[in-house]
């Protein structure tokens, strides 16, 4: 039986690309090699002074141990496939022949969210995140496979629409690499009573790792989980032992807080209501987040 690909077992990507230099197109395949984020990359945000004390504690919360084995050594060698979407921070694309090195290992469908011109450092910070929440992968966020990286050789240019942005003026190509996930909220139906204790006990689970989010809560940073098969079942949540058929995306913006789970529950919901009340009315209201 196949084994599962968990999220550090890929050390390498290799993407076959189109690509041109002056007159020359060709496909060109880039190496990106994992990036292994230090830990403090993102402190904790100090409790404001004066701050009323039921709402924070003593410490931010500690990130729990990896429950990951140690790190593999996979390569992942893939073309782009489908334009998925796009943000201030990064482009998403699906990808089309992605195979491992080692065939016995199960692959999800992936994603690559590529740092727009600039933006590297936006996705460490996501990235960071991620590695922070390891243990809500698969519950309220996305799986994640790594943040990668590499150099575009000097003078190419890569040849997808979208991607024109990341050409010539830098030369650094800046991945991160995702589980798949499934559509947005429809707009214009009703929310269901269920639907929405789903949602609101999804944004309660970040809290409990001291995450604040809440300039991330838009619309389009809810995503359906992965339909089971052919992606992985979403897994049981360590705080609230809840199931969820959502996802969170999209942590550039987060911080890492001393404010209690309680106290950022109570935020993320007063703006996941308004998107809500929103959709239902039939139009997208992202109040987070604005520029
Ligand atoms: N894991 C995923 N699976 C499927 N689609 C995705 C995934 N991640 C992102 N997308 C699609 O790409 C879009 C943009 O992604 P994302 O929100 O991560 O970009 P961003 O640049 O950080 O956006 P923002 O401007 O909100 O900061 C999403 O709204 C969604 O449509």
């Amino acid at each position: 039986m196949s084994k599962l690909t968990i999220q550090n077992s890929i050390r390498k990507v290799v993407l076959h690309c189109d690509a041109s230099q002056d007159t020359v197109r060709t496909t060109i395949s880039i190496e990106l090699k994992r990036v292994k984020l230090p830990n403090d990359l993102i402190r904790p945000r100090k409790r404001p002074t004066g701050a009323f004390a039921g709402y924070f504690l003593e410490e931010a919360p500690i990130r729990p141990p990896s429950a990951l084995p140690p790190p593999g050594d996979l390569t992942l060698e893939t073309n782009l496939s489908t334009f998925l979407g796009s943000g201030r921070t990064g482009i998403v694309y699906s990808l089309e022949n992605a195979v491992l090195s080692d065939s016995t290992h199960f692959l999800p469908e992936l994603v690559f969210k590529f740092a727009r011109l600039h933006r590297c450092a936006d996705l460490y910070r996501e990235a960071w995140f991620y590695e922070e929440m390891e243990c809500l992968q698969g519950v309220a966020i996305p799986r994640c496979y790594g943040l990668f990286e590499a150099e575009i050789p000097p003078g190419w240019m890569l040849k997808l629409i979208k991607l024109i942005i990341l050409r010539s003026t830098r030369n650094k190509l800046c991945i991160l690499v995702e589980e798949r996930l499934g559509g947005h909220l429809s707009i214009g139906s009703p929310v269901s009573p269920e639907l929405r204790e789903d949602l609101n006990t999804l944004f309660e689970e970040i809290g409990h790792l001291g995450v604040l989010s809440e300039n991330d809560i838009r619309y389009a940073n809810i995503l359906q989980a992965p339909a089971c098969p052919p992606g992985l079942p979403s897994l049981v949540s360590p705080f609230t032992f809840r199931t969820h058929g959502w996802r969170m995306i999209d942590f550039e913006m987060a911080a890492k807080t001393q404010q209690t789970a309680r106290a950022l529950a109570i935020g993320h919901q007063e703006y996941l209501e308004y998107i809500l009340d929103a959709l239902e009315a039939g139009y997208v209201c992202d109040v987070g987040g604005s520029d």
